[in-house]
């Protein structure tokens, strides 16, 4: 936002110091301090960049001190729970529009942020019916200048979405690492020494912050477990394919699955290629998200 010069004033917040201290060495704002509502006072736009769960205690401590007419966005990774725990708090005259960039990294903190990182990339709002036109095309304008998609869908919808493509994939890596880490306790072997590059490819996801993920799968429960019945189920079938040989139903299920990989380097999203000043062109929509929107996430998806 600041190399693209969006701001007059950038103002950080955090919890502790040293966090504090480390944006101000970097230099990513223009005023710092500890006390959020010091920090929202008299800003056009505030951005909830914390764990899901520490929402509502943070918005209690800014609530009084939002002005009518100010944009409040936030980056977490739900939204169904963002709505119900932020909405109430908001004070009247405040636009409220949850965002939610798909972009990120396992590191956490200022220093693991870069300029790139939006770059060509979506950002999902969800604002709510009643809210005003001008300030969602506003915010989405903003997305657009760091040089993300945007696409506006429903809170539920969008977390449907992001429990299959983003959630269950957090789930995997956390389970397939740890049971190895259990393996190899359990066989005093060195597994982990002897892992493949696959493997490896599991701990980086794996390696993502506790706290924020914690929170994501507290409070996007419902879409969770039902996409976890579906890949279950799918597990199950490729647990057959395995067990009878089953050649063909694995090479045809592998065939399509490097085709995804394929399309989604296609369509630019693999690497995060800061692309500024030129017009780009909007990747299609990852097609399992055109899929959960036309069949919905129930029994028959
Ligand atoms: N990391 C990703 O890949 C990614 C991608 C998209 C969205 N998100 C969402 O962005 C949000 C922030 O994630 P991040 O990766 O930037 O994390 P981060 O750890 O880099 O930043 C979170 C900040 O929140 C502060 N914080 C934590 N608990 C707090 C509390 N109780 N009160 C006040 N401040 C608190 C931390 O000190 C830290 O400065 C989360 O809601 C997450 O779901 C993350
Ligand atoms: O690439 C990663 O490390 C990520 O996990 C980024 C990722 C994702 O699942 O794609 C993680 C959480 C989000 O809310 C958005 C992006």
């Amino acid at each position: 936002a600041r190399r693209q010069g969006l701001a007059d004033v950038i103002a950080i917040s955090t919890r502790r110091s040293d966090t504090l201290e480390e944006a101000r060495e970097l230099n990513l704002g223009d005023a710092y301090t500890l006390d959020p509502a010091e920090a929202v006072r008299g800003a056009d736009l505030v951005i909830l960049a914390t764990p899901v769960g520490a929402y509502e205690a943070v918005m209690k401590a800014i609530a009084p001190a939002l002005e009518p007419g100010a944009i409040l966005s936030d980056v977490g990774s739900v939204k169904r729970h963002v709505v119900k725990v932020v909405e109430p708090l908001v004070p009247e005259g405040v636009h409220f529009i949850p965002g939610h960039p798909l972009a990120g990294t396992e590191h956490s903190g200022p220093s693991a942020g870069f300029a790139e990182l939006f770059a060509n990339r979506w950002c999902v709002l969800t604002p709510g019916p009643q809210v005003d036109k001008a300030a969602v095309e506003k915010l989405a304008a903003f997305w657009r200048a760091m040089g993300s998609n945007v696409e506006t869908m429903d809170a539920d919808h969008h977390d449907m979405v992001l429990a299959i493509t983003s959630h269950v994939p957090h789930l995997v890596a956390y389970n397939i690492v740890g049971t190895v880490a259990d393996l190899e306790q359990a066989t005093q072997s060195e597994v982990i020494k002897f892992s493949a590059s696959g493997f490896r490819d599991f701990t980086r996801i794996a390696a993502s912050d506790p706290v924020m993920w914690r929170d994501v799968f507290l409070t996007n429960r419902d879409a969770v477990l039902e996409m976890l019945g579906r890949f279950l189920e799918d597990l199950s079938v490729l647990q057959r394919a395995v067990r009878v040989g089953d050649g063909p139903a694995l090479e045809e299920l592998f065939t399509r699955t490097r085709a995804v990989r394929r399309s989604i380097i296609d369509a630019g999203q693999e690497t995060a290629a800061p692309d500024f000043g030129r017009p780009h062109e909007a990747p299609p929509v990852p097609e399992v998200a055109t899929f959960v929107r036309e069949h919905g996430g129930g029994d028959d998806a």
